[in-house]
């Protein structure tokens, strides 16, 4: 099988024939349905506290662009439903071709135009690697934000302004030490939806728990198209670069807000 992707001959229905876990009983993403999710009232916030980087590199993997600090740079979330601390790992986007689709998970049916992952590994692992094959939900804590157009996000906009120096699928750039990720995030990380699914790429493995928070972070309409002139490996636009949906089965999906 050509090697996994998003176009007709190697997207999300094809991911099953390598990775059966595909349709497994707890795939990301899901629909958040705000008619079935149960409030947790000991649900409280997170808390992340990211530290600036000495080199960190913005890659373009050939399915997504990605912020990835060297190894064991100190960043950490805890809180939450989180019963450890868990270590920063990268940051990644999935964004669509116009601004109905892009993101992976969806609210009562709907789509934005682009999710932003932010993925740590449970620190009682000795690796990321590691994590991602313990077994069970807690391998992995994705912060998942929404993006929608409208102002342009100044937090992300060194980030943006790097996308063209990784149009190509393998290239990659470093990022200029003074990259402040912390203010990417909301002061607070308070209203959030979660539950235990999975990473949204093959290999899919069932070890994440999943936060993903209500209130959309903004992006500007050129820092949009900024994402949409990302090319993939097969040379062709990378938008579209999220996946459908999967069933709930017997999942609960827990919020932090009413
Ligand atoms: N969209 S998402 O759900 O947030 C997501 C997050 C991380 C990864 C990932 O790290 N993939 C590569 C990768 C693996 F999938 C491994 F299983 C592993 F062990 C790795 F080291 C590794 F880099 C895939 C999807
Ligand atoms: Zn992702």
């Amino acid at each position: 099988m050509a090697p996994w992707g998003y176009e007709k001959d190697n997207g999300p229905a094809h991911w099953h024939k390598d990775c059966p876990i595909a349709n497994g009983k707890n795939q990301s993403p899901i629909d958040l349905i705000n008619g079935e999710v149960k409030y947790d009232s000991g649900l409280k916030p997170l808390t992340a506290k990211y530290v600036p980087f000495s080199d960190a590199k913005f890659l373009n993997n050939g399915h997504s662009v990605q912020f990835q600090p060297s190894a064991g740079n100190g960043s950490e979330l805890t809180g939450g439903p989180l019963a450890v601390k868990y270590n920063f790992e990268q940051f990644h986007f999935h964004w669509g071709n116009n601004d109905t689709e892009g993101s992976e998970h969806r609210v009562d049916g709907k789509m934005y135009p682009a999710e932003l992952h932010f993925v740590h590994w449970n620190s009682t692992n000795p690796s990321f690697k590691d994590a991602v094959g313990s077994g069970g939900p807690n391998g992995l804590a994705v912060l998942g934000f929404f993006l929608k157009v409208g102002a342009e996000n100044a937090a992300l906009k060194p980030i943006t302004d790097l996308i063209p120096k990784v149009k190509d699928a393998g290239t990659s750039v470093t990022v200029p030490s003074n990259f402040d990720m912390q203010a990417i995030l909301p002061a607070t990380l308070t209203d959030y939806y979660t539950y235990d699914g999975s990473l949204t790429t093959p290999p899919l493995a069932e070890c994440v728990k999943w936060i993903v928070f209500k209130q959309p972070l903004e992006v500007s309409a050129a820092q949009m198209e900024a994402f949409r002139s990302v090319i993939n490996r097969d040379g062709k636009p990378m938008g579209g670069n999220y996946r459908p949906p999967c069933p709930l089965h017997d999942r609960a999906v827990k919020t932090s807000f009413k």
